[in-house]
């Protein structure tokens, strides 16, 4: 098992946020976190990746307490690209990639040709290569995303958490992106807007509603019209798509649902 999580709590301040969850992640599987704005998502995710403590419960990564590690031992086990891209630094791309690399070295030691080469692929399989000696500050949104993505490969974890990975990306880039976390040969988390993006790559979906998990399984089986009505508010068409054979959802509000009668 990649991740448990026994009756996790997560509160910030007052407010409860998570309330005495339990899931069990496989590995090497795609998983999506799918839930409506609010409902806990982001939140979930910082406790598994050891930012948010909870105040109950267990999270173990390979069976292991997350709190009982330090960060290095976390960061070789688990990459993590946050909803936010940083913006603090003035560091060139090619500089942010080979961060990626810090985990697996000493306090001084330089990069070695083995370090050179993942930096390389790594920005190659996000297609930024050419924008290797920009400065980080000078990208948009998107490239930006790419770059936190590329240096999150580098770091060459098991397990890569990402939230929301396709915000900030066009369509093209969306897919190339779910293209290439979809053959990455390790386990990927990965909170997601985008039911049709979540349906057509996802082994597992889970689904959040105000911090309880509602449902688990593969899209098929919990991207249901009766599921999007109860947890999103919406009135939802499926349909088998002829080349991925993966379920595609419509979305229709009420006006054009009176149009279609
Ligand atoms: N620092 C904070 N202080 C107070 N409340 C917070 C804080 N961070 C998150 N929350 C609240 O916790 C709840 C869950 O937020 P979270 O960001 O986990 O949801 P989400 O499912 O990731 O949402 P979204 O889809 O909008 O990104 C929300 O009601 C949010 O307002």
């Amino acid at each position: 098992m990649v991740f448990r999580l026994e009756d996790v709590s997560v509160a910030i301040g007052d407010k409860k946020i998570i309330e005495q969850l339990s899931l069990q992640m496989q590995e090497g599987q795609l998983i999506g976190l799918v839930g409506p704005n609010g409902s806990g998502k982001s939140t979930l995710l910082k406790s598994m990746y050891r930012f948010l403590k909870p105040a109950g419960g267990q999270v173990l990564l390979f069976e292991q307490d997350v709190w009982a590690q330090n960060e290095k031992q976390m960061a070789k086990k688990l990459a993590v690209v946050g909803q936010e891209t940083p913006i603090l630094f003035e560091f060139t791309v090619q500089d942010l990639v080979a961060m990626g690399r810090t985990p697996h070295k000493g306090l001084f030691e330089m990069d070695t040709a083995e370090d050179e080469q993942i930096v390389e692929q790594a920005l190659m399989k996000t297609g930024i290569t050419h924008l290797a000696d920009r400065q980080f500050s000078t990208l948009s949104g998107g490239e930006k995303k790419r770059v936190v993505i590329a240096r999150a490969l580098a770091q060459q974890a098991q397990v890569l958490i990402l939230d929301e990975p396709t915000n900030h990306l066009d369509i093209q880039h969306q897919l190339q992106l779910m293209d290439l976390i979809r053959q990455l040969p390790i386990t990927v988390i990965a909170a997601l807007h985008d039911l049709n993006l979540a349906a057509t790559y996802c082994d597992t979906i889970y689904v959040l509603k105000d911090g309880e998990l509602c449902a688990v399984g593969t899209p098929q089986d919990v991207l249901t019209p009766a599921l999007l009505a109860k947890v999103f508010q919406v009135t939802a068409e499926i349909s088998i798509h002829p080349a991925t054979k993966k379920p595609q959802l419509f979305f229709l509000s009420e006006q054009w649902q009176s149009k279609g009668e």
